[in-house]
């Protein structure tokens, strides 16, 4: 620590040689009493800093306080509808009441309709959020090259065939369809049993095309992000348009899509909404050619028909589940960096396998793999594929809990 320059000087003693007893008493006396003083002095100093010492403890204590009060005392989420000479209109996520109310004077001149905030007990507003971090980012999974290929996905050649038509061409040739004048399916809904591979063409057709690959769920819509579904929505179309080219994925639209119930509770209001802003994206969405949305649903028989008119969703596909030869051919995709034994035949095993979609098939050669290494073996046997088939229908058979989908 640093001496502080205020300090009184130290008092010095000069006593001269040439000094007769007396003069040298004299001064010795006044040292002392020099001495005395500044000791007084410094005293007095000791006593500020100790006084000042105790204020910055109150201080600190207080801020602790009050740090604790926030921490402890939490915000509710809302969005910011109106700003009016009256106050703020919000409406409050996961019940949607609406309030009219006031905004922190930190916030005053910063906080636009449309904008995510905190609010307090009182509704008052406290923070405004970046959405470019929170939802906007959760909600979405963007991937600027997937690294899914064609020949990764196995048993559904004609799907591949009809998405590639449906979405790489049009993206590809943009200019030719333009030029001739066709109009490219609007989007393209992949419906099928879970686990049979939409996802994965999605993905491998925007690695194909260069595209972005832009992932929102409907059931994450409804579920995480209440309240909020409707500008995801259109959050979701301004980003495709922002990283075009760009696929854009609405995996288990059947969320958001749902045939209307007669139902006015708030939950479903929220859900018509989003569903609205979503039809209301694709209608208005002229400048296809580098932009494709496709989405996918295990629940076609639920699916709105709106969703479903021409300019929208208007070319379905059925991903269903693998064949036998299908399901052979995602055994050689899984296994081909598994260490085979001799005696492994596909061909046999996929005929066991009546039922499995692709997920279940990836989910049995792992299993396989870790039965081979239980057993202390680099090799991976046709024993430890009947392991592993044997345990998958004994976790199936206990209950829905295994995430298996063959029995779904
Ligand atoms: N046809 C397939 N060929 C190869 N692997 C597959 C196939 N289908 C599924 N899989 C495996 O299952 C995993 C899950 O597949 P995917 O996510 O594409 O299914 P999905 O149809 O989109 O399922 P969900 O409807 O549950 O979202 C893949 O990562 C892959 O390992």
């Amino acid at each position: 620590m640093s001496r502080s320059p205020s300090l009184p000087d130290r008092p010095r003693l000069d006593l001269d040689p040439e000094m007769s007893q007396a003069e040298r008493l004299e001064a010795i006396r006044e040292h002392f009493e020099r001495l005395v003083q500044v000791n007084g002095e410094l005293d007095d100093r000791l006593q500020d800093a100790e006084g000042r010492k105790e204020e910055l403890r109150g201080e600190v204590d207080q801020l602790k306080r009050r740090n604790e009060t926030l921490k402890t005392s939490s915000l509710y989420l809302a969005t910011v509808e109106e700003i009016t000479e009256d106050g703020v209109v919000i409406k409050q996520h996961g019940n949607n009441q609406e309030v009219l109310t006031e905004l922190s004077p930190a916030l005053e001149g910063r906080v636009e309709a449309g904008d995510r905030v905190a609010i307090n007990d009182s509704f008052s507003v406290q923070e405004l959020l970046d959405d470019e971090t929170d939802a906007r980012a959760q909600a979405m999974e963007v991937e600027e090259s997937p690294d899914v290929v064609y020949d990764d996905i196995g048993g559904i050649d004609d799907q591949i065939r009809e998405v590639r038509e449906a979405v790489e061409d049009p993206l590809i040739n943009a200019e030719t369809f333009r030029e001739v004048g066709v109009e490219p399916p609007s989007g393209v809904l992949l419906h099928g049993p879970p686990g049979t591979g939409k996802t994965m063409l999605a993905k491998a057709v925007a690695n194909e095309t260069d595209a972005t690959f832009i992932k929102m769920a409907g059931s994450e819509l409804v579920r995480k992000f209440i309240g909020e579904g409707a500008r995801l929505v259109r959050d979701l179309f301004e980003l495709a348009s922002e990283r075009e080219p760009a696929v854009i994925f609405i995996d288990e639209i059947d969320a958001v899509a749902t045939t209307r119930t007669d139902s006015k509770t708030s939950g479903d209001a929220e859900v018509q909404r989003t569903m609205m802003q979503l039809l209301s994206e694709m209608d208005g969405f002229d400048e296809r050619g580098e932009i494709r949305i496709m989405a996918a649903t295990n629940r076609f028989d639920m699916l709105d028909e709106a969703i479903l008119r021409p300019g929208r969703f208007d070319r379905l596909i059925e991903v269903p589940k693998p064949g036998i030869e299908g399901r052979k051919r995602i055994l050689e995709i899984h296994a081909q960096d598994l260490n085979l034994g001799e005696d492994v035949d596909f061909e046999e095993l996929a005929e066991g396998l009546e039922g499995y979609s692709g997920a279940d098939i990836a989910a049995l050669t792992t299993e396989a793999g870790m039965f081979a290494i239980r057993d202390d073996r680099e090799e991976v046997r046709t024993e430890d594929f009947e392991a592993a088939h044997e345990k998958i229908e004994q976790a199936a058979e206990d209950g829905p809990t295994t995430g298996l989908t063959h029995y779904q």
